[in-house]
């Protein structure tokens, strides 16, 4: 058999035990055939883990992976002024070869980090999908819908092809990409392109994914209009068990019931959230309630990274903050946002690291100082390591980065090229 071996090192199980332990896996199927001890004998290919930890590739379940090329480009501004006045004209002035320069990029620095799922929301979708093709990550991919400020016919148009796309790429890059309908909010879609929205991902089968109660500013119009709250209707509008919101930071106790009732997940964006200061999501209350969490960078222009390892930190720091409990959002929990939770709201494999489970793991070098001594492995993955102390990443049971190389991209002609193309796209978006 055409095998892969992950060996010399420990794992960290499902349960979150970590055990000495090789991890086996069949290429030909990209799935995990065993995990045990001395599996190596005749594998085709082995990694050396001596020193690390195994742990599933983490999913980064809400970015924009583009806004690579605007990371720095314009911050320390609150989401709306920020969105209008910075990044959306300048997003305006990318053009389709832009979107693939930086959706390289961010593809290089997640696959440098331990990333190996991520959902996206963005334009020029054939592009990144076909970034995603050739560099072996998992996503599901959506094109974003902005219906307010549009005529008839152009907010028609831009459903259409939202509603296109994920006809045409659920499946594509060999099964691992899905996709979506993705409208990019409650408030920037009007009611009638919502509905449609849902309606049409029922069709095809596929989630819907949308920006919901993010700040202030998207419940007071909504409250206003409808005389509920956004997520009661979202819900009447079709939001459903398979459907995933990114934010969800000013949610009150009937809309954590009603997510928790319809087995919506949520994507926290802890890093997005602070620096856009958005506010504090009650993840403590989510997931008391039962609500699928998981975890996203958002884009890289407002975190300003795509490092999942980050993210975990912040969300175990920011969800104790906002629960008033330094007991709140422990690092077990963070760990499994990032992982199996984020797989599961997003509706992607991966996640966990046992036999028949998608072989997409990221090879953790604990022979770090900052790493040292080595009390507990999933304090260390949420409160210590960063996405630079990942030595190895597989996905799909290809080898992605081997010994920090990665053997799927081109690193240095991704950063000139993405460099290149950011500063043209500004340059034009001034004219
Ligand atoms: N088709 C739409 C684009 C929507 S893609 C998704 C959009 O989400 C934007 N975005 C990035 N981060 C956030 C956020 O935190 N909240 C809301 N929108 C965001 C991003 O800039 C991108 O334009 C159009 O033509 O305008
Ligand atoms: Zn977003």
């Amino acid at each position: 058999m055409n095998t892969l071996c992950v060996s010399g090192g420990a794992v960290l199980g499902p349960d979150h035990e970590v055990e000495r332990a090789d991890v086996l896996v069949d290429r030909d199927e990209g799935t995990i055939l065993e995990v045990g001890e001395g599996l190596n004998a005749d594998a085709a290919e082995t990694l050396d883990a001596s020193g690390c930890v195994v742990i599933p590739g983490l999913v980064n379940a809400h970015t924009h992976v583009a806004m690579t090329l605007v990371r720095g480009y314009a911050d320390d501004k609150p989401l709306d002024a920020w969105l209008r006045e910075d990044i959306w004209p300048v997003e305006g002035a990318f053009e389709p070869a832009d979107v693939e320069a930086g959706a390289e990029l961010g593809v290089l620095e997640m696959i440098k980090s331990g990333t190996t799922a991520f959902a996206d929301m963005y334009f020029h979708v054939d592009r990144i999908a076909d970034v995603v093709e050739r560099t072996g990550l998992r996503a599901r991919l959506g094109h974003g819908v902005v219906t307010v400020g549009k005529d008839e016919a152009e907010a028609r148009a831009d459903l259409e092809e939202s509603v296109e796309i994920a006809r045409e790429f659920d499946g594509a890059g060999g099964g691992r990409i899905r996709s979506m309908v993705a409208p990019h909010s409650l408030t920037t879609v009007s009611e009638e392109y919502l509905r449609e929205a849902f309606s049409a991902a029922r069709e095809i089968g596929v989630p819907v994914h949308l920006h919901a109660n993010e700040t202030t500013d998207e419940v007071e119009p909504i409250l206003e209009d409808w005389g509920m709250r956004p997520l009661e209707y979202a819900r009447k509008l079709g939001l459903s068990a398979e459907d995933f919101l990114a934010h969800g930071v000013h949610v009150d106790d009937r809309e954590i019931e009603l997510l928790a009732e319809s087995g919506t997940g949520v994507i926290h964006c802890p890093a997005s959230n602070m620096k856009l200061a958005s506010g504090m999501a009650p993840v403590e209350k989510l997931l008391e309630a039962g609500v699928t969490v998981g975890l996203g960078t958002d884009g890289a222009a407002s975190n300003n990274d795509l490092d999942m390892f980050g993210e975990m930190r912040d969300a175990a720091m920011i969800g104790k903050l906002a629960a008033d409990d330094a007991s709140a959002v422990p690092a077990d929990t963070v760990v499994r946002m990032a992982t199996a939770e984020g797989a599961d709201a997003v509706g992607l494999p991966g996640g966990r690291i046992q036999p028949g489970a998608a072989a997409d793991l990221a090879v953790v070098d604990f022979e770090a100082p900052h790493l040292t001594p080595r009390h507990d492995v999933v304090s260390h993955l949420a409160y210590a390591a960063r996405g630079s102390d990942v030595r190895h990443t597989v996905c799909d049971g290809t080898v992605l980065m081997r010994d920090r190389d990665v053997q799927v991209l081109d690193q240095a002609a991704v950063r000139e090229r993405a460099s290149r193309r950011a500063g043209e796209a500004i340059a034009r978006a001034h004219e």
